[in-house]
Formats: structure tokens, C-alpha cells, sequence
């Protein structure tokens, strides 16, 4: 099988370094219109076509014992990715190549990647939240991703962005719309965070990379 855009041009030294600079400085960045257009076209085909096909599951909160399905704290659907369409290959080789300039400039080791489709029907949300989960594998960066065609601020659905470790009466540090090809990086730790209810039919990709939590040498196996 061939990767949509095999050959996808690194993202520009100017904006790795906004984005190494944003996460070590405020601990996210937002990137307007960085996912590759033909990318883009083929992941929104894609979501599209699973959300009509009913491919797609409510999503829950937290992992394993601590998984919970709390329709009150995020109300959404969800599918995750295995990168057998062309699209989702081509979207796992883009996300390597941010892994590793990742782990270079921060020198982090990001390791495990994980990706899901995430569709939001009008009157949906997801509250206030940090993406990591208790235990040793955890996410340590966070990348949201956009798949809407003209999205205005009248659709809400605004992604809010709290400052690192902010109280919830915090004021927030940004409202992010979930615009065409927008990327999000976020440190899944300490950078708390909500999707406001939105009214548009809300179409995009949460992904996380864990470190690597092997202990002398015995990798942790995927679950
Ligand atoms: O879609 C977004 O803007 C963020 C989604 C999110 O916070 C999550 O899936 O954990
Ligand atoms: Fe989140």
C-alpha cells in the first residue's frame, strides 16, 4: 500500500522552531494550517465517510480500570487509527517525522504514538481536561488536528486553552477555532484544556505520543 504524499516535506526549520519554542516556553503552540493539503483532503474523506458508515463509538475517559464513559464530561465519537488506508499511513509518517524533531529539540524520548479520528455532533463537547492518565504510560505531548472546511466563530466549538498547571477560575490562554489543517501541540501533562460546545458537526484527530516506560531494557508491550 502507498502512503497518501509518502514524500511529505518536513515541516519548515521556522516552524519546528515556533513549535519547540511555544512548548518549551508555554507549553503549546497552535500552527494554522500546517497539516499538508493532501493529507488533509484524504483524512477528511476519510472521517466523513466513517462517521456516515457509523464507524465511530462514543468516547470514554481515562484507560483500562480507570475507563469511564461519562456522556456528561465529553460527548463525542471517536475511531481509532491502525494506518491501513493510504491516508492514515501518510499521516503516521508525518507524525514520525515531528516525533523525532520533537525528541531532537526537546530532547525528550517520545516513543508510542496513538490517533483517533474524533467527530463532534452539534451540542457536543469535551469539559475541561488534561490528557494524561495516571500510570507509568503516560502521553507527554498532545497533537490535535482539523479537518473543517470554513469554520466560523458563530459554530462554537472553540478549543480553550488553560496557561501550564492553571486553577479552573483561571483565565484562559487562548480560544483556538478548529480551522482547516490546524495543528495543535499541547503537553498532555500539564496544559489543561476543553472543546466548548459546538454547533457545527466538528470533524478533526486527537493523538498523543507516550515516552518510552521500559525499565532495564524489557519494552513495555503495546496494549
Ligand atoms: O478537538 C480538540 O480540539 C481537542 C480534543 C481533546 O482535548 C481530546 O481529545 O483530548
Ligand atoms: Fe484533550
Amino acid at each position: 500500500m502507498t502512503a497518501i504524499a509518502p514524500l511529505v516535506p518536513p515541516p519548515g526549520d521556522n516552524r519546528l522552531g515556533a513549535i519547540l519554542g511555544d512548548l518549551a516556553s508555554k507549553g503549546w503552540s497552535w500552527q494554522p494550517h500546517m497539516l499538508p493539503d493532501a493529507l488533509y483532503l484524504a483524512l477528511r474523506a476519510e472521517v466523513l465517510e466513517a462517521n456516515t458508515e457509523g464507524e465511530l463509538a462514543p468516547a470514554g475517559i481515562g484507560r483500562e480500570a480507570d475507563f469511564q464513559l461519562d456522556r456528561s464530561i465529553r460527548k463525542s465519537r471517536i475511531a481509532w487509527m491502525d494506518g491501513a488506508t493510504p491516508a492514515q499511513a501518510g499521516f503516521l509518517q508525518w507524525a514520525e517525522q515531528l516525533r523525532e524533531a520533537l525528541n531532537r529539540g526537546l530532547m525528550i524520548g517520545l516513543f508510542e504514538f496513538e490517533a483517533c479520528f474524533a467527530v463532534y455532533q452539534p451540542g457536543e463537547f469535551y469539559d475541561r481536561h488534561l490528557d494524561s492518565f495516571e500510570g507509568p504510560r503516560n502521553r507527554v505531548v498532545s497533537l490535535v488536528v482539523y479537518l473543517n472546511e470554513d469554520w466560523t466563530e458563530e459554530n462554537g466549538g472553540a478549543l480553550v486553552v488553560w496557561p501550564e498547571g492553571a486553577e479552573e477560575s483561571a483565565a484562559p490562554a487562548a480560544y483556538i477555532l478548529p480551522e482547516r489543517a490546524g495543528v495543535v501541540f499541547m503537553l498532555s501533562e500539564t496544559i489543561p484544556h476543553a472543546v466548548e460546545v459546538t454547533k457545527a458537526s466538528r470533524f478533526g484527530i486527537a493523538a498523543w505520543w507516550r515516552v518510552n516506560p521500559s525499565i532495564q531494557g524489557n519494552i513495555d508491550p503495546l496494549a
